[in-house]
């Protein structure tokens, strides 16, 4: 199977493995694992931060931030097709009782005038704007790169009015490698980061939610209630650790052979490629062969090849550290078998 659902069925190195494997544990609850510890102040230290937290998840990660940067009865503003508004099953709303408020984005990058606009001003009536979300880059705009301006313009409406900007950087260091910006300088436009280490870094378990000390401090509380305390987590920190030491400069493969994916397809009659290919994602449009996405998605099932719908007639392919160049070659002459 050439599986291109998701970055984020990538599976641990053997480095990975043997960091585990030799991996200092304590209990981290009281904060002795040494390794999610260095996990920690080495993500804090990459992104600017003064301090992270290891969470078990983008989600974690994300919902801790909205529990701890807001209170019930809040709105959250956020773009229309953001993670958070799709894809975390309203979390926001059922954990934290925050009212979503989306704006329908330019391939995922929000317009800084719409944003102000859509801040509440003081009125007995109207909730209050809790927090701004950013995502960077964007997943269902297709791995989209937020330009770097446009989140300093949100940041600093965001800071005139005093409400805090989280970013779902669940992929910053795909747009960081992309653009050779520094994850520190996206970093420095938001209040608070999240960023996966389980997907195109290949890491088997885990996100980073940085931030202001007394940030980390509050959501690390929330993620106790939640009953993520986690115990002698080094085992999967590590991994971690090294992701962050060895995996990063590597997306470049996963960008290019997402490229060469996307040229690949636009030769093939029928298939259209949506949109530039960015980072590590390809969005392909099959309405023109008559088939659904779903109906395409079997048809490449039963050659080898994996993808997930991303709308009735898009599919999406994710390329990552599980696929080689050789991969792509075999999977664009299997999709070209399955018309
Ligand atoms: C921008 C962004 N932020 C957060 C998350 C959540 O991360 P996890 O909760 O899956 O670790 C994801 C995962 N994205 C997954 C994927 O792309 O296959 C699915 C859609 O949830 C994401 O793409």
């Amino acid at each position: 199977m050439i599986d291109l659902r998701s970055d984020t069925v990538t599976k641990p190195t053997k480095e990975m493995r043997q960091a585990a494997f030799e991996a200092e544990v304590g209990d981290d609850v009281y904060g002795e694992d040494p390794s999610v510890n260095q996990l920690e102040a080495l993500a804090a230290e990459k992104l600017g931060k003064e301090a992270a937290l290891f969470v078990t998840s983008g989600t974690q990660g994300n919902q801790l931030a909205v529990l701890a940067h807001c209170k019930p009865s809040d709105e959250v503003i956020m773009e229309d097709n953001a993670h958070v508004f799709v894809y975390e099953g309203a979390a926001m709303s059922a954990l934290a009782g925050i009212q979503p408020r989306t704006i329908k984005g330019e391939r995922g990058a929000m317009n800084p005038e719409e944003v102000e606009a859509a801040i509440r001003p003081e009125d007995i009536h109207f909730p209050e704007t809790g927090l701004i979300c950013l995502e960077n880059t964007h997943n269902k705009a297709g791995g989209t790169i937020l330009p770097l301006e446009n989140m300093k313009e949100i940041k600093d409406i965001a800071q005139k009015h005093q409400i805090p900007v989280h970013l779902d950087g669940a992929r910053l260091f795909n747009a960081s490698v992309a653009t050779g910006i520094p994850v520190h300088e996206y970093a420095a436009y938001t209040d608070t980061v999240q960023f996966c280490l389980s997907k195109g870094l290949g890491a088997p378990v885990g996100s980073i939610l940085a931030g202001p000390k007394e940030f980390i401090d509050r959501a690390r509380k929330w993620r106790k209630r939640l009953g993520g305390g986690l115990r002698q987590a080094g085992m999967v920190a590590a991994p971690g650790i090294y992701a962050l030491n060895h995996m990063i400069d590597r997306l470049a493969e996963d960008h290019y052979n997402a490229k060469v994916l996307a040229e690949g397809l636009g030769d093939i009659s029928g298939i259209e490629v949506e949109g530039q290919v960015e980072t590590n994602m390809v969005l392909l449009n099959v309405k023109n062969l008559g088939l659904t996405s779903e109906q395409f998605i079997q048809k490449l099932e039963s050659q080898g090849v994996l993808a997930v719908p991303y709308g009735p007639y898009t599919i999406r392919f994710v390329t990552h550290n599980g696929i080689s160049q050789e991969d792509v070659q075999t999977a664009l002459s299997k999709i070209q078998q399955a018309i």
